[in-house]
């Protein structure tokens, strides 16, 4: 388990909105793709105030459950909903706090590693200022103070991952979705961006963390393993 101290020093509790968590769950989830079950009759709760791990082999359908569980993608079957309410589409899910960090960071790649950050922290009606001193916090958080007037598309691949995280983590969300968020990270940062993780959630959301990095999945509450569309919860 990350411990609060390790997420009290990165500095960055001060970003969390007050906003509680929202609960956030899948039921009966289903998605055809190419003519393939990807997910079949899946059902997931992500709990505020825990770090959940979806585990799984490579194909086993967790990037597809976390658009889905974000509004981003439709199912066929089933419903996702926050705190009982039915999740619509990727906006209205983005205006209920639900935040995803895809694979593949969804960055801009012609703009600097702080200007990612702010465009959605300004899009969503906070000052200019406060979303400055939260935008700094943030990159400060995943390391990233020195780089921020860099171009994206000058920084590392790990470099644009911790990006992608700080602009999730800026935006104080009530469900955070971050999908192998850890994949291109050596082993200090990936402590840092799971301590992040889970300050998140000891801050009170709820936090579904894609991973194939055993060591990720130990360091969270709860854990989901999907298998060619199946879900179990391990623990
Ligand atoms: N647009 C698509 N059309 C057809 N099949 C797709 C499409 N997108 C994904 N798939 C298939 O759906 C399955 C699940 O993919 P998904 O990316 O959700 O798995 P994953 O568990 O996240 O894999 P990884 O760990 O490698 O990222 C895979 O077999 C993939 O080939």
């Amino acid at each position: 388990m990350v411990t609060d101290s390790a997420y009290a020093d990165s500095g960055l509790e001060a970003l969390h909105s007050p906003r509680s968590g929202g609960w956030l769950a899948g039921a009966g989830l289903v998605v055809e793709l190419g003519g393939r079950r990807v997910l079949d009759d899946v059902s997931i709760d992500v709990e505020p105030g825990l770090l959940t791990a979806l585990t799984g082999p490579s194909g086993a359908g967790k990037s597809t459950l976390l658009w889905v569980l974000a509004g981003a993608a439709p199912a066929s079957g089933g419903s996702v909903t926050l705190d009982g309410a039915a999740v619509g589409d990727r906006t209205v899910a983005a205006r209920a706090g639900v935040v995803l960090v895809p694979q593949g960071n969804a960055l801009v790649a012609a703009l600097t590693a702080q200007e990612n950050v702010l465009v959605p922290l300004a899009a969503s009606g906070l000052s200019a200022a406060e979303s400055r001193a939260r935008g700094e916090s943030a990159l400060a958080a995943v390391g990233l103070s020195e780089a921020r007037t860099h171009l994206v598309e000058e920084l590392s691949g790990g470099q644009q991952q911790r990006v992608a995280v700080a602009r999730a983590l800026a935006a104080g969300p009530r469900v955070l979705l971050a999908d192998e968020p850890t994949s291109d990270l050596d082993g200090t940062t990936r402590e840092t961006i799971v301590a992040l993780l889970a300050g998140q959630a000891r801050a009170g959301a709820a936090v579904l963390m894609a991973t194939h990095d055993p060591w990720c999945a130990e360091q969270a509450d709860a854990e989901f393993h999907l298998d060619e569309g199946r879900i179990t919860r391990i623990r």
